[in-house]
């Protein structure tokens, strides 16, 4: 098993001659290399670093910034989880160039992406972007921003830094849960397609394990944290449940329970009992259609939950649970016809 806790994808893009190569050269090499080349296509380095003790491995993309790559580009926005975009602050047009990158951004990348605005070369005397003129171009954009010299090594440990650090906690306030060491389970409510849901995630089967889906909520279960983000970026239109194994924990982002809406605000919650609660209410509401009773053992009312999901999901769709009932749930739970 590899040694790495986190596992982040950051890509750079931006204008050519920006700096990119060299941000990259000098945080993965601590080098600034002389007489550098333009990028051709997608260059890629790695670099693990520690942060809280904690081992978060980058994977660094570092993008071609010429026009006659874009295309090839683009495809790597999809995955990341960061994205810093570069300019040039001794060189107007390449300031000018960010809305349309952040078009780019927008149309390619997850909207969770984090997005880091970088403004480089600060060793050099003709700057023509002060600071604050990058700071307020990030600050209407929900960016970050720093400014760094990759010749000078100037900001540029911070930068790479920052955002495995930043990366790292978002992470770890969206938590997964194993159910039997070999799943992880969150419930979504969503718009999309039951079956391409089932379908896509199904041809990943090595890292998504099992798909609940009913006519109001699917439930995907995820086993890698790599792939935690990408589930995530669902979580503004669904309703929203994480499962473990010694402690339910049901998250509503839906309407009718209004007080546990944030996932986030709900995991710095310091006592459990508080969602624990919820939990049982909101089961035994759907159950019974009826008003919250509480208070069962942890497991059962968890076998109980997803029963009752795979029920409604049979009086939808028989084949999807006859899929579901043939795969990875027989190897934790009875099931019950
Ligand atoms: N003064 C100064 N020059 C820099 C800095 N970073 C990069 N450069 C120079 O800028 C030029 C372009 O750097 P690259 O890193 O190749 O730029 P890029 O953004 O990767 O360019 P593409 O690969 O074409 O997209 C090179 O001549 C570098 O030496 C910096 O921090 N300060």
């Amino acid at each position: 098993m590899e040694d790495y806790k986190f596992l982040f994808k950051v890509v750079l893009v931006g204008n050519a001659g920006v700096g990119k190569t060299c941000l990259v050269r000098r945080f993965t090499q601590g080098l600034f290399p002389p007489g550098q080349g333009a990028t051709i296509g997608v260059d890629f380095m790695i670099k693990t670093v520690e942060i809280d003790n904690e081992k978060v491995k980058l994977q660094i993309w570092d993008t071609a910034g010429q026009e006659r790559f874009r295309s090839i580009t683009q495809s790597y926005y999809r995955s990341a989880h960061a994205l810093i975009l570069v300019y040039d602050i001794s060189c107007q047009p390449t300031f000018d160039c960010l809305p349309d990158w952040l078009r780019e951004i927008e149309e390619y990348a997850s909207s969770k992406v984090l997005r880091v605005l970088v403004g480089n070369k600060i060793d050099r005397e003709d700057r023509e972007i002060p600071t604050h003129v990058g700071e307020d171009f990030a600050q209407r954009h929900s960016m970050y921003y720093l400014e760094t010299s990759a010749k000078e090594a100037e900001n540029v440990e911070r930068l790479f830094m920052e955002i495995a650090a930043e990366l790292m906690e978002f992470e770890n306030s969206f938590k997964f849960y194993e159910i039997d060491l070999c799943e992880f389970v969150c419930f979504d409510r969503g718009r999309f397609q039951h079956s391409s849901l089932l379908h896509e995630f199904y041809s990943s089967k090595d890292s998504f394990k099992f798909y609940e889906i009913d006519l109001c909520e699917f439930v995907c279960c995820d086993r890698a944290l790599v792939n935690a983000s990408r589930l995530l970026q669902f979580e503004n239109s669904f309703k929203f449940y994480e499962i473990d194994l010694c402690d339910f924990v049901c998250l509503d982002r839906g309407e009718r329970h209004s007080s546990v809406l944030d996932v986030r605000a709900a995991f710095q919650w310091s006592g459990r009992s508080v969602y624990d609660q919820c939990v049982v209410a909101e089961i035994l509401e759907e159950k019974n259609g009826s008003t919250p009773a509480i208070r069962r053992p942890q497991e059962r009312l968890f076998e109980g939950c997803l029963w009752y999901r795979l029920q409604d999901l049979r009086r939808i769709n028989d084949d999807v649970f006859h899929c579901l009932k043939a795969s990875s749930f027989k190897a934790s739970f009875e099931f019950r016809e």
